[in-house]
């Protein structure tokens, strides 16, 4: 049976480099390297490109954000039913750039399960993805803010926060999947993330902003 729920999530957040034709390059690279691998690839396009890229390529797509809402008279808001129509497989919920109070959270969760979303909740600290496993994420994402886009992988700068928050979140409801991202761009980043316990990886300008994507992409799944 293929797998389910990806090892590697490459989120194109707002970047430049992250929309468009390019988007389709990376796109492409990751099914390249997830063909070849075996290791399942997820990707996070901007909104306009979710349908696409769920039409083209087979790879599990996330959108970035999601509206705690119910169909109805609401503007400018995102839906998790249209996004499950445009293609998507899941979604990020309280990105660090992205973040909601407790409550949207909570009703983020809902909406995007009763839509049948993945679900991967980011969290901060090791005390927010404790709190965070009680609302029975698929996933949740520790990302050290400060680690993130700095090109400091998270898995040698901060170890802990990995382990401890495998910890706090298995001890909760050990079938919720742990990501850690913020810096991670090689395969030893990946390597030393899954030994501190993680199920995977969630990264992003390591890829999207890479002269070469698909190089940084083999390097990723190469010590799987
Ligand atoms: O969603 C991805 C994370 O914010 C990590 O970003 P980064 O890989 O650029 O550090």
């Amino acid at each position: 049976m293929p797998e389910k729920f990806p090892t590697i999530i490459i989120n194109f957040k707002a970047y430049k480099e992250g929309y468009g034709h390019r988007a389709h390059s990376i796109a492409q690279a990751a099914l390249n390297v997830s063909m070849e691998s075996g290791v399942l690839i997820g990707i996070a396009p901007g909104y306009m490109d979710i349908h696409p890229m769920s039409n083209h390529y087979n790879l599990p797509v996330y959108a970035q954000h999601i509206d705690a809402i119910n169909p109805g008279a609401h503007t400018g808001h995102i839906l998790a039913g249209a996004v499950r129509e445009a293609g998507a497989t899941g979604t990020l919920i309280n990105h660090s750039e992205r973040r909601l109070t407790l409550a949207d959270i909570s009703g983020s969760v809902k909406a995007a399960k009763e839509a049948n979303l993945q679900t991967i909740v980011c969290t901060n600290d090791i005390l927010t993805s404790a709190a965070a496993a009680s609302f029975s994420p698929d996933f949740i994402a520790i990302e050290p803010p400060e680690l993130i886009g700095s090109g400091i992988s998270v898995a040698t700068a901060d170890p802990e926060i990995i382990e401890n928050s495998v910890t706090a979140v298995k001890e909760k409801n050990s079938s919720i999947r742990v990501l850690a991202g913020a810096g991670i761009s090689t395969g030893e980043c990946v390597k030393r993330a899954i030994e501190l316990g993680a199920d995977g990886v969630l990264l992003a300008s390591g890829v999207v902003k890479a002269d070469d994507p698909e190089k940084v992409l083999r390097s990723l799944v190469s010590k799987i």
